[in-house]
């Protein structure tokens, strides 16, 4: 059996970290997907390639020079993109905002493909991103879609952002969610969406543990672990 957890759904839901949860516990590898949208966004932004240019930006993705590296003193995988950590730089709104916009072009989910089905190994993979059950491992025999209501995740992403010194205001944040919810899942290509075989939670009066605890009895009850 193909040791493949998928993890869809919104910005803020919680797919990152009860993924890395998830791995840490079991000992499988991550594939943060969006981590490699926000990178051809970065590198478009980077060397002044337009979001709308459609050539340019497939070419980017097909290319894209990007490492994942584990760091001293950090537990996670960093992406070193051109030479550089970006870790931080790809975590921002403006960042996610334009990995929303080149994630809408067929070439650009095209080119990012077989990148992403090469993170599945013998070990186990968790990989979270919007098509990751639908699309990319549509044979992987748990998938999870994750929700929560826009004001809970807005207040999650308030929160995480404000952490880090980013200085937003809630509603701005509210407003960017319902915008980037909307095209993620009205899109013509891989559009955000529960696959068939999804098991669905809403994670809005859920805690961490709780998500963690359902999607751990689900891989259990397939024989996964
Ligand atoms: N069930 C939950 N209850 C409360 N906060 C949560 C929950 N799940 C995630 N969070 C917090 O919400 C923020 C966004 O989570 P994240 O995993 O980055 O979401 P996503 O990867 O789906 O965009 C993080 O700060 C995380 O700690
Ligand atoms: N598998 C994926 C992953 C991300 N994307 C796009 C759509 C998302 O708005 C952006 C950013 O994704 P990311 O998972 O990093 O965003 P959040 O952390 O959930 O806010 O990339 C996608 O189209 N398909």
């Amino acid at each position: 059996m193909l040791k493949v957890l998928t993890i869809d759904g919104p910005s803020g839901s919680g797919k990152g970290t009860v993924a890395k949860i998830l791995s840490q516990k079991l000992g499988w590898e991550l594939l943060d997907s969006g981590a490699l949208y926000r990178l051809v966004a970065f590198g478009a932004l980077k060397h002044g390639i337009e979001l709308d240019d459609v050539d340019k930006l497939a070419e980017l993705a097909l290319t894209l020079d990007v490492e994942f590296k584990l760091e001293e003193g950090n537990e996670l995988l960093v992406p070193v993109f051109e030479g550089e950590n970006v870790a931080s730089q790809i975590r921002t709104e403006k960042c996610g905002d334009a990995a929303s916009k080149v994630a809408a072009l067929t070439p650009v989910r095209d080119a990012l493909l077989d990148r992403q089905r090469a993170f599945a190994t013998e070990q186990g993979l968790i990989a979270d991103g919007r098509d990751m059950g639908t699309v990319v491992f549509p044979s992987a025999p748990v998938k999870v879609y994750l929700s929560a209501s826009a004001e809970e995740r807005a207040e999650r992403r308030y929160n995480q952002l404000k952490a880090s010194g980013e200085s937003v205001s809630i509603a701005a944040i509210l407003d960017e969610i319902k915008a980037r919810d909307d095209r993620d899942m009205n899109r013509s290509v891989a559009p955000l969406k529960p696959a068939n075989d999804a098991i669905e939670i809403d994670s809005t009066h859920l805690s961490i543990d709780e998500v963690v605890s359902q999607i751990s009895d689900a891989l259990s009850e397939v024989g996964l672990i």
